[in-house]
């Protein structure tokens, strides 16, 4: 499914009324009615009752159909609207005044300053079954603050079950930020599609379940290639080749590890292995390589001699280039160390090596001082920065990236021309071109030493087996995720180590070939 941005809705919204005749009225009618779908759905509505609070813009306008609808259904509803009626405009305003000729009760809230009120709301939100969040939708546009901050603070200290509308109030719609504060809602139904506001932490987690109703606009304007971002929903895997041998699943090098990090290499080309991949070769420190060998000797190892720190010679750089050369594909960088002799052996195997390139960790600090050797590339460069190695990559800090991702981590691949793997909370996986997509599988005991190095390993399996390399990336992420997430069933999340993960890769990719469709409706619902 497309996820869009406030911008991308609002010309949605424009298009639906101005080219197809959907009138505002019939919009904001289908996102009420959606919104008492989920309600029927998941409360029940006939006898409850509901307090329902109206900012004044169409969110308030959505919650002004949903008080009518809930009324003429038998539920007894409060509606509180948060400023002066008369600002509300367009359906938002004919809905006003037809909820003013209903029995409803409604009270207007619009003094600055609410304390002498806050008494009888608390009485009514108490006395209800469910709160209905229709403050702010995708027309937030500063920090809450006054009335508005208090109201959302009721409405979290409730203990009511509540349904959001479009998004949590104080949730920015762009880049799922709180601003100010936010409601906690146990459901959320958005309209059109899901904004990137509704994905991204922590107005994810802020939203609980999720809904969506396409409120009839055509397929065309959701569907529309103007629209970069989407969910990763798993692609088909290809069947695997029963008549095949290790070579017919790639033949991938890993360039790998130091005198310090004995597990990355480990990771990253046992994860290949254990995520269907053929051939394992890893470049590695001569004296590491005993160890990594007890863990795994399923790998084939190529010793490298080494520095006086222990990381890879630069000595070593024609006969790896030889190397590269057979390989489908190259992984550089996990555990490499950042020795100054080994980042500059980094940045000239990246200048040659002509087979798509991985570079993770150690290898993308080596590069982040040199991106041209990235921008020159022909042959395809994939690279998987945490937070901190965007904010090397980028010149940012990593508040200013986690405050904007999508657009940042769009922006970095079209400039860099390499495929950008954000990785953290719902990783972000970004083409040159300009998509982007949000990855839905993976849990909070993933971020654990290592699991980075999995993730490469897994990506470079996917390529092995026989997709292509831009699928390669969004289905390596959703595997590394999916395995993450079988851990975290398994024993929960605390604890979960990169070595579960692993163990779990032959499972995700088994799940994800079986009921790989099925998975990807888990996050998002859709209703009408
Ligand atoms: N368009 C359509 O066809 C459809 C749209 N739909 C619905 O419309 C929603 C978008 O509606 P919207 O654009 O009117 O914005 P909305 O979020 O209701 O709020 C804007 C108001 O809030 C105010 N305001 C902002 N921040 C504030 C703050 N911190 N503190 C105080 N005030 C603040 C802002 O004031 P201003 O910034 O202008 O001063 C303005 O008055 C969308 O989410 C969906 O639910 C559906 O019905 C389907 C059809
Ligand atoms: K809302």
């Amino acid at each position: 499914m497309k996820i869009c941005s406030v911008a991308e809705i609002r010309e949605m919204d424009r298009a639906a009324i101005e080219e197809f005749g959907i009138i505002e009225e019939i919009l904001m009618e289908n996102a009420g009615q959606g919104a008492c779908s989920v309600l029927l759905e998941q409360t029940g509505i006939k006898d409850k009752k509901f307090c329902i609070f109206c900012g004044i813009g169409n969110n308030g306008g959505d919650g002004l159909v949903i008080a009518r609808k809930l009324h003429s259904y038998g539920a007894e509803v409060k509606v509180f609207i948060l400023s002066d009626p008369v600002k509300y405009k367009g359906a938002a305003k004919t809905n006003y005044k037809i909820v003013s000729q209903l029995p409803v009760p409604v009270e207007v809230i619009d003094s600055p300053d609410m304390l002498q009120s806050k008494t009888g709301i608390k009485n009514h939100i108490n006395c209800c079954d469910i709160i209905i969040d229709a403050v702010f939708g995708t027309g937030l546009s500063r920090n809450t603050e006054g009335r508005y901050k208090d109201i959302i603070e009721l409405i979290n200290t409730s203990q009511k079950k509540v349904l959001s509308i479009d998004i949590p109030s104080g949730v920015n719609g762009d880049t799922g930020r709180i601003m100010g504060n936010a409601v906690r809602a146990d459901f959320t139904i958005t309209f059109g599609l899901p904004k990137t506001g509704n994905m991204l932490y922590p107005g994810y987690e802020l939203g609980g379940k999720l809904y969506v109703s396409h409120i009839s606009f055509p397929r065309s304007l959701y569907k529309s290639e103007t629209i970069k971002t989407s969910v990763n929903t798993p692609v088909s895997l290809p069947p695997r080749n029963s008549n095949g041998h290790k070579g017919s699943f790639g033949d991938v090098l890993f360039i790998a590890g130091s005198g310090s990090y004995y597990g990355a290499p480990y990771f990253s080309a046992c994860g290949f292995l254990k995520s269907g991949g053929g051939y394992s070769r890893l470049a590695s420190p001569r004296s590491i390589i005993p160890f990594i060998a007890a863990r795994c000797s399923e790998i084939v190892f190529i010793p490298q001699s080494e520095t006086v720190s222990g990381s890879i010679a630069y000595e070593n750089k024609n006969a790896i280039l030889a190397q590269t050369q057979k390989r489908n594909m190259v992984v550089l960088g996990p555990g490499l160390s950042l020795e100054k002799e080994t980042r500059q052996l980094a940045q000239e195997l990246t200048e040659k090596i002509d087979v798509p390139l991985l570079i993770d960790g150690d290898g993308i600090t080596a590069l982040s001082s040199n991106l041209s050797i990235i921008q020159k590339r022909i042959p395809p460069t994939i690279l998987t920065p945490h937070p901190g190695e965007m904010s090397s990559i980028t010149g940012m800090s990593v508040k200013e990236i986690e405050a904007d991702r999508i657009k940042i981590v769009q922006d970095t691949a079209e400039k860099l021309n390499a495929i950008i793997v954000l990785k953290g909370a719902h990783t972000l996986i970004a083409y040159p071109e300009g998509r982007v997509y949000i990855n839905m599988t993976g849990n909070s005991g993933m971020g654990t030493p290592g699991s980075g190095d999995v993730l490469t390993g897994a990506v470079a399996a996917m390529f092995g087996i026989g997709l292509n390399i831009e699928d390669s990336v969004r289905m390596g992420v959703f595997i590394h995720g999916l395995s993450g997430d079988l851990a975290a069933e398994q024993y929960g999340k605390d604890g979960i180590t990169a070595q579960d993960i692993l163990d779990f890769l032959p499972l995700a990719v088994k799940k994800a070939r079986e009921k790989g469709h099925e998975l990807s409706s888990k996050t998002i619902r859709s209703i009408f």
